[in-house]
């Protein structure tokens, strides 16, 4: 994928995972997000509850393989191993996950996101050869327990300002109240958890949000 994909890629980014989806089956969520329109979506299995081993393992194989019927790239969090084994198109890591340019070798035909919080830690994934950046919380969330304070869309605004042209997208407490004002500031998508997984239902809250990134 070049980075012009990736950027249109990145427009509706669903972040999921089972512990998200109010008891629901994880590949309906999936499935009901993809014809509401997700652009791309990421295995993130974190919270109370959240599977390990075998069936972490066969949740994301069925999940891969809805992603790969409808040609929507499946990104893994944190897990270089987990990735490896769904075949993944790419991982996302955070600045406490393993260091983004020893990522990028092992893995070098994956897609690589690495998440900053300013422009020096965007500038560092950069050169650490992060493919895109994930910039957040943009606003309050409850989704991410140890997540920082929100820094609103102006940070993602700096980091354009500071001369980031990497494909960009923010998350945390996004919805259709404020998905306009990250996109605004530079973003080329947002990435959201609870806005369409947590939603009564996901493909209307998916459509909603699209309609806005679309304008
Ligand atoms: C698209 C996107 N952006 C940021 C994150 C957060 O990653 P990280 O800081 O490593 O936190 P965890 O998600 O691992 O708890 C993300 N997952 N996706
Ligand atoms: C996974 C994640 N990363 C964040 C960051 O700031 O890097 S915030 C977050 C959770 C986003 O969930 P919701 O859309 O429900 O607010
Ligand atoms: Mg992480």
């Amino acid at each position: 994928m070049n980075q012009e994909e990736l950027r249109k890629a990145l427009r509706l980014y669903l972040v999921m995972g089972s512990p998200n989806c109010s008891g629901a089956d994880p590949y309906d969520v999936l499935e009901a997000a993809i014809d509401g329109g997700i652009t791309m979506f990421q295995l993130r299995e974190k919270g109370p509850g959240a599977l390990q081993g075998p069936a972490l393992l066969a949740l994301g194989a069925r999940l891969r393989r809805l992603c790969a019927q409808r040609a929507i790239p499946f990104i893994v969090n944190d897990d270089e191993r987990l990735a490896l084994e769904l075949e993944a198109d790419g991982i996302h890591i955070g600045q406490e996950d393993a260091p983004a340019a020893a990522v990028r070798k092992r893995l070098p035909n994956m897609i690589v996101g690495v998440s900053a919080h300013d422009l020096g830690e965007a500038q560092s994934a950069l050169a650490e050869g992060a493919d895109y950046l994930g910039v957040g919380p943009q606003y309050a969330t409850r989704t991410k327990l140890d997540a920082r304070e929100a820094q609103g869309p102006a940070g993602i605004a700096r980091m354009r300002a500071g001369g980031i042209q990497l494909p960009l997208v923010g998350i945390g407490g996004i919805d259709a109240t404020n998905a306009s004002a990250v996109i605004r500031a530079g973003a080329d998508g947002v990435a959201v958890v609870s806005a369409i997984a947590g939603a009564r239902a996901p493909r209307e809250a998916a459509e909603a949000l699209s309609s806005l990134l679309y304008l």
